[in-house]
């Protein structure tokens, strides 16, 4: 990829004022310190047509600070697609840890599968093919899943995040972390709804709702941080 494609490509996901100070914080500080199979994860999906989707991997390398500050052993996936998230996951969490990984789509998981079992981590791994919402209730069946979870990364369906919210409250233990993915939707829920385009119209509504009502909520402490599309971090207080 030339320079002036690679400083588009990274400023349609960047926050930042352009897509070269985006690009000084990856090759400055985020690549050189990417695990090699997680680039190449991150090499791989950037053929495939929904590339944009992939988790930024200036988000990642704070999540993965994260997982490591909370000593994170269980975690939760929700939204996987090839797998970026999930695989820096896999590779930060302890030997005996274990992460729920789900999504309803399996063809976009098995495009980075290679790439997790070539780093010998496919075996923290639980990827359940399905709607997230009915496997959350199903954990929650489990009374040993109650507060049982360390860490969650939710990065699907906007429309869902609030329910999502609700089951993460009981899932994931007092203390623990939930991270919500593109909370700044382009950087659309600062524009006037008439301003913004079409195409992102339905996912900005969805996002100030739901950034609204975290925003209220007192179970959580949170921090909006302006990373990738915008990523909260809430921490479990009560
Ligand atoms: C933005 S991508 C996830 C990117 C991923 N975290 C990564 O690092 O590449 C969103 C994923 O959520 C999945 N998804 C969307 N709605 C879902 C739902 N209701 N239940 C489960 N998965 C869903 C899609 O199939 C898609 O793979």
């Amino acid at each position: 990829m030339d320079n002036e494609k690679k400083r588009s490509a990274s400023f349609s996901k960047g926050l930042l004022q352009s897509g070269e100070l985006y690009q000084y914080v990856l090759e400055t500080n985020v690549y050189p310190r990417e695990p090699e199979l997680l680039k190449e994860l991150r090499d791989m999906t950037a053929t495939h047509p929904r590339a944009i989707m992939a988790t930024a991997p200036d988000a990642g390398q704070l999540i993965a600070m994260l997982l490591k500050l909370n000593n994170a052993k269980r975690t939760i996936e929700v939204g996987v697609f090839t797998g970026y998230s999930l695989l820096l996951t896999a590779l930060t969490i302890p030997e005996d840890g274990k992460i729920v990984a789900i999504d309803m789509n399996r063809e976009a998981y098995e495009i980075g599968l290679p790439v997790i079992k070539k780093a010998g981590v496919e075996n923290k791994i639980e990827f359940i093919e399905s709607e997230a919402l009915p496997v959350l209730d199903q954990l929650l069946e489990d009374p040993g899943n109650e507060n049982g979870f360390d860490f969650a990364f939710i990065d699907a369906d906007k429309i869902n995040y609030w329910k999502y919210h609700e089951r993460l409250m009981k899932l994931v233990k007092v203390g623990g972390i939930v991270v919500y993915d593109n909370t700044l939707w382009a950087g659309s829920v600062a524009m006037p709804e008439e301003c913004t385009p079409e195409i992102l119209r339905e996912g900005r509504q969805r996002t100030l709702e739901f950034n609204k009502l975290l925003a209220a909520d007192p179970r959580v402490e949170i921090s909006l941080a302006p990373l990738g599309d915008g990523i909260t971090i809430c921490r479990r207080m009560h």
